[in-house]
């Protein structure tokens, strides 16, 4: 569903370059649940612009769902989701439930299939009580829930999730996480996560990918990971390990 090969991504700064993906190689199977993390600074985002489309790949190449994002943008939109925790693709003004009619515009989804979808996510992510409130007016974790009804309404095979569960409270996370879990076993949505929450890691991920300064640095369950620094008991201490190169 999703494949990389010896992707890269590299930015002018001045008269420096800056490699902010390198030779960055893996395959995400259709139906699975992959958390990508890494420091501050590693390229992740840089990794999911590459997967939306937003930025082009400078060597290797991207593929989801078959398409070259960059070069499908549209027609790739329409089988994959996004939701970046800090902004919203909302439309601040508007009440809810009309920044979703938009989108239904937007993606072109049919009446009747968009009317049975958000009466799904309406029950499954609690928004009855707020789709007439302006999104500037929804409190963050009600904000969160609306952001990813939206881009779950055009039923996408995937969805690319930036810290969805940032600044939330413990139980609009559970939410969350809670609502994450059944979409990916229940609709078999493939999802990619990446998060600095390692409690979002622990909960969701059985597969999990760590990058660093551009490069993929560990891909392997979440028991290989532990693994990886025995006598570590928690995935705080192991990812910190990780991080700051120690044991190298
Ligand atoms: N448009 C850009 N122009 C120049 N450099 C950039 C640009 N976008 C990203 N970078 C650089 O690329 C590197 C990777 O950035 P990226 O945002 O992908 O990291 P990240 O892993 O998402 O970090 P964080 O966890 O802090 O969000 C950084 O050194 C960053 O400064």
């Amino acid at each position: 569903m999703i494949e990389l090969d010896r992707a890269g991504r590299s930015f002018k700064v001045r008269r420096n370059v800056v490699h902010a993906v390198r030779d960055l190689s893996f395959t995400v199977s259709a139906g699975e649940f992959v958390g990508y993390l890494g420091p501050n600074g590693a390229g992740k985002s840089t990794t999911i612009k590459m997967l939306c489309g937003i930025l082009t790949p400078t060597s290797g190449t991207v593929r989801v769902a078959g398409l070259e994002p960059s070069r499908r943008r549209t027609t790739l939109a329409r089988r994959i989701g996004v939701v970046f925790g800090q902004r919203t693709t909302l439309w601040w003004d508007l009440p809810l439930k009309d920044s979703f009619e938009l989108i239904r515009h937007l993606y072109k989804v049919d009446r009747t299939a968009f009317r049975a979808r958000l009466a799904e996510l309406t029950d499954t992510l609690d928004l009855g009580a707020f789709l007439g409130t302006p999104v500037r007016q929804l409190s963050l974790g009600q904000r969160m829930r609306g952001d990813l009804a939206a881009a779950l309404l055009h039923a996408p095979d995937v969805l690319v999730l930036d810290e969805p569960t940032i600044g939330l409270d413990v139980v609009s996370k559970a939410g969350i996480r809670d609502f994450l879990l059944r979409l990916n076993a229940e609709r078999g949505t493939t999802v990619l996560l990446t998060t600095h929450d390692l409690g979002d890691i622990e909960r969701l991920c059985r597969r999990v990918m760590l990058i660093d300064h551009g490069r993929l640095a560990f891909d392997g369950t979440l028991d290989d990971l532990m693994a990886t620094a025995p006598g570590q008991s928690s995935l705080e201490d192991v990812v910190t390990r990780l991080y700051t190169g120690a044991g190298q």
